[in-house]
């Protein structure tokens, strides 16, 4: 069968909607209506019914989604129903605290090996991962059937890393340091900028204090 094409827009908000329904069912809820989620989630509820739609009829009218059973449905639209290890490079203090992060990752997304270039570090224990030198991360990709990397090492080093991530069969690459990372066919990289989204949340804040003061949106 042919995969779905899924807007970009769609599989952004899929993990959104993921998440707040396992908290719905973590709490015993059943059943959920496209309007209580629009709520929770700010978004717009006719938004999160064409959403879901796109995948088949999962809602019934007046009833809502069943909770459950839509989480199963995201986990497979997002290809979560099977395990993916996923494997760090830079355990400095942005490292560090993905990793104790880590064991509350529940969507079968789990770092399961950590790299560091310095040798100081090597054997070195993060949340029971052993820090591994750069020259095992092939070997441990292969025996460990890694997919995705994450890289957090500063900016300068970040293509290198990347480049040794593609050389051993990553596909998937969460980039943390504040450079854009060169495309590469075949691999799908994304970019967790902490610095752009700071300093664009800067220019909305001088549009807020300007609407206060009648000066509106240009
Ligand atoms: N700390 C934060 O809050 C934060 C937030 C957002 C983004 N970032 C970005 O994340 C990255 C890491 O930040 P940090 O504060 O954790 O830095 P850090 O200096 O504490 O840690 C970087 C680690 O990367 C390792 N490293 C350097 N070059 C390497 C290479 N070529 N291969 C493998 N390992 C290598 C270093 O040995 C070190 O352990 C930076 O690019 C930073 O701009 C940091």
């Amino acid at each position: 069968m042919k995969p779905l094409k899924i807007s970009e827009a769609v599989v952004r908000r899929l993990p959104i909607y993921l998440r707040f329904l396992n908290e719905l069912s973590l709490s015993n809820i059943l059943t959920v209506s496209s309007q209580d989620l629009g709520e929770k989630l700010d978004l717009n509820p006719a938004q999160i019914r064409k959403d879901l739609a796109y995948f088949g009829e999962f809602g019934r009218k007046g009833v809502g989604y069943n909770v459950d059973y839509l989480i199963e449905k995201i986990r497979q639209i997002l290809k979560l129903d099977k395990m993916m290890n996923v494997a760090l490079v830079g355990t400095g203090n942005l490292g560090r605290a993905l990793c104790n992060y880590n064991m509350y990752i529940k969507d079968n997304m789990k770092i399961v090996a950590v790299f560091d270039a310095d040798q100081s570090k090597k054997g070195t224990l993060i949340n029971h991962l052993t820090v591994r030198p750069m020259q095992e991360l092939s070997a441990s990709v292969r025996e460990l059937g890694i997919t995705v990397g994450i890289i957090t090492v500063p900016a300068p080093e970040a293509q290198n890393v990347a480049d040794q991530f593609v050389a051993a069969g990553i596909r998937g690459i969460l980039n943390f340091a504040p450079v854009v990372l060169k495309a590469t066919p075949g691999v799908r990289i994304h970019h967790a900028d902490f610095t752009a989204e700071l300093l664009s949340l800067a220019y909305y804040m001088d549009n807020i204090k300007g609407s206060k003061d009648g000066d509106g949106d240009l």
